[in-house]
């Protein structure tokens, strides 16, 4: 299949070559209502697809990851309509209507590992997954392994032993399964949303940890709302998924906790406030605890069952070492704040987020290194001392978290550009529409 970007209808700001944004010269004040949670949203679009009947899905995401998900669904004859954030899907319970087709799904990790399994699990058809490049080089293999000892054929085409793929629909047989979780929790979700469809019961046991388990709480949440029996210890160790499949429902998704953070952290950065009305601390997302880190660094919190809100101090305190591993997406956020800090502010135990959108330790130490604030990098993360960053170009090596990550520092520091600031649309378009809301401006660049 012939490379294509990962832009889809729902972009925007895409065909700019540049963004600068900024600084402000008044601290933030605003309540923001943040979009559809990413991850609610394709684990809801895939489970509503297997499930028997209609499902009604409110509240869901509109952006490049969530677009090449439905798009797929289209592909395989699921009737699907959008309207508003609120999405119509006809459950096929696995027997896909039709049983060849080529699968884009841009770089959205969560697809490429929920789609196998659910693939896998129908009867006959021939399906090639595909997506850009840089999802093409990130991990799959404990997860076709894993289906593969359920009975599923798979054939891996990728140089680096992923996408893309060919999927037959063999169906699933039960058995006792084992799956490695160090690098990635998606492959655990990706393996436990097919398992209701399998023949017999699946018995999972974890391997080697797991990153970021609370992404698997959400799957295993969905799983049970949607009618599925799946038990699980305290730690997510060990898994009993009973066959009998999904039953369609009408839900109402969580909002994004993830885009959220962006946002406290904008009011952290200015001496402002910021109230995200729409996301509680008892969110099952983990990036709801980013607020914690936030608190460490003194800013005022607010942490209520309904919304969140932030109040930046008139300096932000460092002087810490911060675990990252339960709520990773965040760890290049910290980036953005500490160089403003007393102390340096050290990230451990993230070696894994060198494989998702991009090599993030990698390039998110080179941006900072650009602006001029020293840096050292881990295998695991990296330190950042506090310094004065200047103006720069900064490539976000088409990462929606490193280009929001570099609009932060822009709050703050005359003259930073974000290339290609487009690549926001993977999971929140709006994001520089957002900004204007909190009065900031941004220039962008042909
Ligand atoms: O299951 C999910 O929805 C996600 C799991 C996490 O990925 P990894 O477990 O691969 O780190 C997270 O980084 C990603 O943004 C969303
Ligand atoms: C890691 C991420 O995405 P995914 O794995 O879903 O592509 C992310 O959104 O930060």
């Amino acid at each position: 299949m012939q490379q294509k970007s990962s832009r889809s209808p729902w972009s925007e700001a895409t065909h700019f070559r540049l963004a600068e944004v900024m600084p402000l010269d008044r601290p933030v004040d605003a309540r923001l209502r943040v979009p559809g949670s990413k991850s609610f949203t394709n684990r809801a679009i895939v489970i509503a697809a297997l499930a028997k009947g209609e499902s009604v899905l409110s509240g869901i995401l509109k952006s490049d990851d969530s677009y090449w998900c439905l798009d797929a669904l289209r592909r395989l004859g699921v009737a699907v309509s959008v309207e508003e954030d609120q999405v119509r899907i006809q459950g096929v319970q696995g027997d896909w209507p039709n049983k060849e087709a080529q699968l884009f799904i841009g770089a959205a990790g969560t697809i490429a590992r929920f789609l196998p399994g659910a693939l896998a699990a129908g009867r006959g058809g021939r399906y090639v997954v595909d997506g850009i490049e840089q999802l093409r080089k990130r991990p799959l293999r404990p997860l076709i392994d894993a289906l593969g000892d359920l009975g599923a054929r798979i054939t891996v085409q990728g140089e680096s032993g992923g996408l893309p793929l060919i999927i037959e629909g063999t169906g699933l047989t039960g058995g006792e399964i084992r799956i490695e979780g160090h690098v990635s929790s998606q492959f655990l979700s990706g393996l436990l949303l097919a398992s209701p469809m399998a023949a017999g019961s699946v018995q999972i046991q974890v391997e080697n940890g797991l990153v970021q388990p609370a992404y698997v709480g959400i799957t295993v949440q969905l799983m049970r709302q949607f009618g599925a029996h799946v038990e699980h210890d305290d730690h997510y160790r060990s898994f009993v998924v009973e066959p009998g499949g999904y039953t369609g429902q009408t839900a109402v998704l969580e909002a994004d906790a993830s885009t959220a953070c962006y946002f406290l952290a904008a009011a952290a950065l200015t001496q402002g406030t910021v109230r995200i009305t729409n996301v509680g601390y008892s969110s099952f997302q983990p990036d709801a605890n980013f607020i914690d880190v936030l608190e460490r660094m003194g800013c005022q919190c607010e942490k209520t069952q309904t919304y969140l809100q932030v109040t930046g101090p008139a300096q932000l305190k460092g002087g810490f070492t911060v675990d990252m591993k339960p709520m990773s997406d965040q760890a290049i956020t910290i980036a953005a704040l500490a160089p403003f800090a007393d102390a340096p502010v050290r990230v451990t135990n993230v070696a894994h987020i060198r494989h998702h959108e991009s090599d993030r330790i990698a390039v998110i130490c080179t941006a900072l290194r650009k602006t001029g604030i020293q840096v050292e990098e881990q295998e695991d993360g990296f330190t950042v001392y506090p310094g004065e960053p200047h103006g720069a170009t900064l490539d976000p090596h088409d990462d929606h978290r490193q280009a929001m990550t570099f609009a932060l520092l822009g709050l703050k520091v005359p003259g930073i550009k974000i290339e290609n600031p487009g690549c926001v649309s993977k999971t929140c378009p709006m994001f520089y529409e957002e900004l204007k809301k909190l009065g900031v401006s941004v220039k962008f660049f042909e």
